[in-house]
């Protein structure tokens, strides 16, 4: 059988069109008003929010991608993790899924069995059910989710929203790209890889969960953009996100691999997207291209109330035991980020 990850020319969210080019090709899309629609495209947030009541919001996203592993069941488990990520991210509670499946005819149909089994397990782990889909043939397999959430419309949490004196916890370690292009080149490391993959498959579900009793100002998932591009939509206009690089969860090997420039051409698409915006003086070029990998069904970015921070960390940690704080929001100095 042809390798299920030779068939594909690039996977997992480093596929993703970049921040600029998404953004120029939206603010050509119509402008809308709609009362009821709490966050729209224009917001480039994590999942669109309608209101159908006072009480009541839908939460609705969509997220596809190429394999990024060669075993058709744990591309599915990742896809469906990632997929479902932008309901957590949001604060909200997924409902149901659609599956979204390209498939090559030339490929055996017991891989998309398998594929669809991994997205079915997941799924089914949020707790949730899949009510349907949509099946194509393609060149290059594709999979993922169309998810729909709710959330109370005062419950919400954006992505842009952090508040000075904030502190920001990190809930999953940054590489995921790199380790995997290190495999890919044949030059990997089992148990990093094996990391990552896990990484990759864990539920953003259980660090959400413990957002309740605490003031959780922002959150985002970290994907394709990297830290840093998710970080500048979190910092907006008004704040300066202080990122301390010491104290970033990263998976074992990614620095190493990193430093041996084992990088990804998502990861430089997303060099090129920051630019000037952060300053890198003094940033290792390893820990630098770190900051840029694109991370496929990445950890939460969250910014919580300083008081809470502590915490809300102790209580993410007894299920993800790698989330770390990373640093702090403060009203907007010049930069938008300042690294540490
Ligand atoms: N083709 C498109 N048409 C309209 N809106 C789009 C399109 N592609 C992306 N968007 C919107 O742009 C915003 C940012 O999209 P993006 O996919 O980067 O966010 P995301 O879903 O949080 O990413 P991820 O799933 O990797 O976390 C979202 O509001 C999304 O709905
Ligand atoms: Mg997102």
């Amino acid at each position: 059988m042809e390798g299920f990850l030779a068939s594909c020319t690039s996977g997992g969210c480093g596929a993703k069109i970049g921040a600029a080019d998404l953004h120029d090709y939206l603010q050509a899309l119509p402008q809308q008003h709609e009362p009821n629609l709490l966050v729209g495209f224009n917001d480039a947030d994590d999942a669109a929010v309608y209101k159908i009541s006072p009480e009541r919001a839908l939460i609705s996203t969509i997220d596809f991608f190429s394999p990024m592993v060669d075993d058709p069941y744990t591309f599915g488990t990742i896809a469906a993790a990632n997929a479902l990520s932008d309901v957590y991210s949001m604060g909200g509670q997924p409902l149901y899924a659609l599956n979204i499946v390209c498939f090559p005819e030339r490929l055996p149909k017991k891989a998309l069995a398998e594929m669809l089994s991994g997205g079915a397990a997941k799924v089914q782990e949020a707790g949730i059910v899949l009510v349907g889909g949509h099946s194509i043939y393609d060149h290059e397999p594709k999979y993922g989710l169309a998810v729909t959430g709710e959330i109370a419309p005062d419950q919400l949490i954006q992505n842009h929203t952090p508040e000075a004196g904030d502190v920001l916890i990190l809930t999953k370690a940054l590489g995921v790209s790199i380790v995997l292009a290190a495999a890919r080149a044949d030059v990997g490391d089992e148990q990093a890889t094996a990391a990552a993959i896990a990484s990759m498959q864990r539920l953003n579900k259980y660090a959400a969960a413990k957002f309740n009793d605490f003031q959780v100002h922002a959150c985002t998932d970290i994907t394709g953009f990297g830290l840093l591009a998710h970080s500048l939509e979190m910092a907006g206009t008004e704040h300066t996100l202080v990122i301390d690089t010491a104290e970033l969860p990263i998976l074992a090997k990614a620095a190493e691999f990193a430093a041996e420039f084992l990088v990804t051409a998502g990861g430089e698409r997303n060099r090129e997207h920051v630019g000037n915006q952060v300053d890198l003086t003094g940033i290792t070029p390893a820990m630098q291209e770190l900051l840029f990998d694109p991370q496929t069904s990445g950890g939460l970015l969250i910014s919580v109330a300083e008081k809470d921070a502590a915490l809300l960390l102790a209580a993410i940690q007894e299920d993800d035991p790698v989330a770390r704080i990373i640093g702090v929001v403060n009203a907007r100095e010049q930069e938008p980020i300042i690294l540490l």
